[in-house]
């Protein structure tokens, strides 16, 4: 299968925060975040695959930053490692000054794909082959990432998670 780059999979979703998005602080609702970086993630994953795709695991959130009414907030997806069938999706998420339109990040998150045929069976993917450091440096860390999700949804046994064990040895 062809070779891809992460940056053929970038996928850019820019949208307002309105007052029905909002919790009582005035703030974005985390859940409605989430549902932006599932949507951008799941474009990003067929970008790269030309397949059927469904989100798999939610593997790490940080709602660092709130994101007020009013705001401009751009959604950032790229596909930063493959497995077999599966890919691991990256999400910055960005808030934009009204004034100076100088961007802040708000937010991050890491999100499961898997590849599907028309039965829902998992497909491979193309690999991917990442160009600038931190394209570099998401790929190196994301098995560990697949092993702690994995561990944790009780896939697979944590003996066998190497990469992750290494980290503490
Ligand atoms: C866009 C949307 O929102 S879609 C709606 C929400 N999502 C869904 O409905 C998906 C429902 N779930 C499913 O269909 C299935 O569980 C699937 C397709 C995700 C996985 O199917 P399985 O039968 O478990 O297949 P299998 O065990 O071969 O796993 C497929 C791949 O997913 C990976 N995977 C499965 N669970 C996880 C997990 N929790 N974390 C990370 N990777 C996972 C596997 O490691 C494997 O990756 P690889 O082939 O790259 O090595």
């Amino acid at each position: 299968m062809e070779l891809k780059t992460p940056e053929e999979s970038k996928t850019t979703l820019t949208d307002l925060v309105l007052p029905s998005e909002t919790n009582p602080l005035n703030n974005l609702f985390g859940g409605e975040l989430l549902a932006r970086m599932d949507r951008a993630a799941s474009i990003a994953a067929r970008r790269h695959s030309r397949r059927i795709v469904v989100t798999a695991s939610v593997n790490h959130v940080a709602f660092n930053k709130a994101v007020p009414l009013g705001s401009v907030v751009t959604v950032e997806a790229k596909v930063s490692r493959t497995f077999k069938t599966s890919m691991e999706i990256f999400l910055d998420v960005w808030i934009e000054d009204r004034e100076s339109g100088r961007r802040t990040k708000a937010n991050e998150a890491i999100y499961t794909f898997v590849a599907v045929d028309d039965m829902g069976n998992p497909v491979p993917v193309p690999p991917i082959e990442p160009q600038t450091k931190l394209e570099k440096d998401r790929f190196d860390a994301a098995l560990r990432r697949k092993q702690l999700s994995l561990v944790l949804a009780g896939k697979m046994q944590p003996s066998e998670a190497t990469e992750l064990k290494a980290l503490f040895e």
